[in-house]
């Protein structure tokens, strides 16, 4: 079927507002030009009157009558002369012409001396890379000039850049990503250390733009976001980054700010997050305000394989159904993960069958929140007992239409005891604190574009959501409340945050240990261990290992309908090999 056009009122819309724009903004050029000595000579008298206000103001009250004679006696005389009146106006107009001019400083043409010398000094930086010897007419040359190799250019009240166009000739190969970091790496000295610089390449113009970046704000406290259920906020970013703003409380004040919003549950692309770092780059404190902000909605499981209480805040809290330290605990929590994860499925799809909605106890989101896993990975393999991570497999590659996300942290030297299933369904990334660019592209799947920081503060890294852009990334301030080196606002900030103490208060909190009403989960040990929130019926049994393999049939059923989804949402594994080797 032929496509018919638009009305022509509706097509032409945005030429017109353009050309009305254009022609309001002549207009208004046009008026000013003409009124302009009306405007100075109005500026001028207003300039006048206020120095004679002043003057009688600061004529002291006794001598005031003298002042008001000699002012009516001089325009008594004025007014007698033959053309008095009209010499006197002509004067008054000249007076406020001169008073009203405009009496700002011209800015200066162009860079001053010293900014000349280091737009010179970069252009001859530049020159070996951008050079050619058999070029005809070279843009950079051994001293030649800087003006046409840089048409635009900014710099801050200390004379440093701030902003920087550069042409470069189109044979530079602005495509491979070596080329780019050494002119980037080149670019970040010679213009100052300390700062961030932000590198746009546009290929097709052959123009690279440098900009320096404001830091981003460190010291924003944990607090309520204004968010949606299915919405967290990781951190926040760079205003040109993305369209949004978040209102949050800063120092006493209400600001907007942009923030990295990752979206979980059904309709997520994507549903997992994988978070390394350095020790101490702030990973666990990422977690921590993930689990805060997922306790609004849903339940957490906590895994805590740093051992150092991070998490001990959480426990016996509302929503927070176990928070594990030690081996045995983490293997029970995980197994009842995944049989959770295989029951929401069966009960959804059997609604789905029915042609019923998802019935209540399948949409509460689940979490599954995980520090350091590597650890229990190793003891696991020390001692010969299976590695908790092969639990994972199932709320990982189903979780998505059973409400279950899975969020891990680890460090970077421990990326390569990561199981595949990690590395494969985890596509929200995050890196926190000093990572090379090389260790940045494994983790992330694609280079940052800015420059990292010689002194990197905690919760400082990057963020990239499936195949979106790399964005900067500062996680706020959610320190652990009972860390006494921490700052006392933030602390407090977090003790806000938690949820009300659950009714066994304080002590571990026991998972109801049932078998689902939807009855034996096929494939499933008939005894195993269950931690359903929803059910009644309880029936106490004994642990039994997890059969991945078989975890796996159970769900093939119920999973049908969904598999298609799963298999979209599943990438590539991102190739994290790099990233392992090069921090071991
Ligand atoms: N976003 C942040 N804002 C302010 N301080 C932070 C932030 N993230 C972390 N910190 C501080 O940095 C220190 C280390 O943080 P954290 O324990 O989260 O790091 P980690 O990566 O989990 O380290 P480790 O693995 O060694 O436990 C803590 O004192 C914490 O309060």
């Amino acid at each position: 079927m032929a496509r018919r056009p638009l009305p022509r009122i509706l097509s032409d819309r945005g030429a017109h507002l353009a050309r009305g724009r254009e022609l309001a903004r002549t207009a208004a050029d046009s008026a000013t030009d003409i009124l302009h000595p009306l405007i100075t000579i109005a500026r001028g008298l207003r300039r006048l009157a206020s120095a004679g206000r002043r003057r009688v103001a600061d004529t002291p009250k006794d001598r005031r009558g003298a002042l008001l004679f000699l002012v009516a006696s001089v325009l008594m005389v004025v007014l007698l002369l033959p053309y008095g009146p009209l010499l006197a106006t002509v004067s008054l107009m000249a007076a406020a012409a001169w008073q009203g001019r405009d009496r700002a400083p011209t800015a200066p043409e162009g860079p001053d001396e010293s900014q000349t010398r280091r737009l010179k000094s970069l252009y001859d930086a530049l020159v070996p890379y951008f050079s050619s010897a058999g070029a005809p007419d070279p843009l950079y040359a051994h001293g030649g000039s800087w003006e046409k190799a840089f048409p635009a250019y900014e710099f801050d009240g200390t004379g440093r850049i701030t902003h920087l166009v550069i042409a470069y000739p189109a044979y530079y190969t602005d495509g491979e990503a070596e080329s780019r970091a050494r002119i980037e790496h080149l670019l970040a000295a010679k213009s100052g250390r300390g700062r961030e610089y932000r590198f746009a390449w546009d290929e097709e113009g052959n123009q690279l733009t440098v900009r320096v970046l404001a830091p981003l704000p460190a010291d924003i406290a944990a607090q309520r976001f204004v968010t949606s259920p299915g919405e967290t906020v990781l951190g926040f970013t760079d205003p040109a980054q993305v369209r949004r703003t978040l209102p949050v409380v800063h120092g006493g004040e209400r600001r907007d700010v942009p923030p990295v919003v990752w979206r979980t549950g059904i309709r997520s692309t994507e549903p997992h997050l994988l978070a390394v770092g350095q020790p101490g780059s702030g990973t666990s404190t990422l977690l921590r305000s993930v689990a805060l902000q997922a306790l609004r909605h849903g339940d957490v499981v906590i895994v805590d394989g740093g051992g150092t209480g991070e998490y001990a805040c959480l426990t016996g809290r509302d929503g927070v159904l176990a928070v594990e330290c030690e081996p045995a605990g983490v293997v029970e929590s995980l197994r009842w993960a995944a049989h959770e994860t295989e029951r929401r499925l069966i009960a959804a799809n059997r609604a789905h069958r029915a042609g019923d909605p998802p019935p209540e106890d399948t949409k509460r989101p689940l979490w599954i929140l995980l520090d350091r896993p590597s650890a229990f990975t190793h003891l696991a393999a020390a001692d010969g007992r299976e590695d908790p991570q092969s639990l994972l497999q199932v709320p990982l590659r189903h979780g998505r239409p059973a409400n279950v996300t899975v969020v891990v942290a680890d460090q970077l030297d421990s990326l390569e005891a990561l199981s595949d299933a990690v590395r494969q369904h985890t596509r929200a990334r995050v890196v926190l604190g000093p990572a090379t660019p090389e260790q940045v592209t494994a983790v992330l799947g694609a280079p940052p574009h800015t420059t990292p920081l010689d002194d990197v503060p905690a919760g400082r890294g990057y963020a990239r959501l499936g195949t979106g852009p790399v964005h900067r990334l500062q996680v706020p301030a959610t320190p652990n409340p009972y860390d006494d080196t921490a700052g006392a606002g933030h602390r407090q900030a977090v003790l806000d945050l938690l949820p009300a103490r659950s009714a066994q208060d304080g002590a571990r909190r026991e998972p109801e240990r049932t078998v689902p009403e939807a009855g034996p989960v096929r494939g499933a040990p008939a005894d195993t261990v269950f931690m359903d929130k929803h059910s009644t019926e309880k029936e106490p049994v004994e642990k039994k290992p997890a059969d991945p393999a078989a975890t796996d049939e159970t769900v093939a059923e119920a999973h049908a309908a969904h598999s298609a989804d799963a298999d979209k949402a599943a990438p590539e594994p991102v190739p994290m090999e790099a990233a392992a080797a090069e921090s071991s």
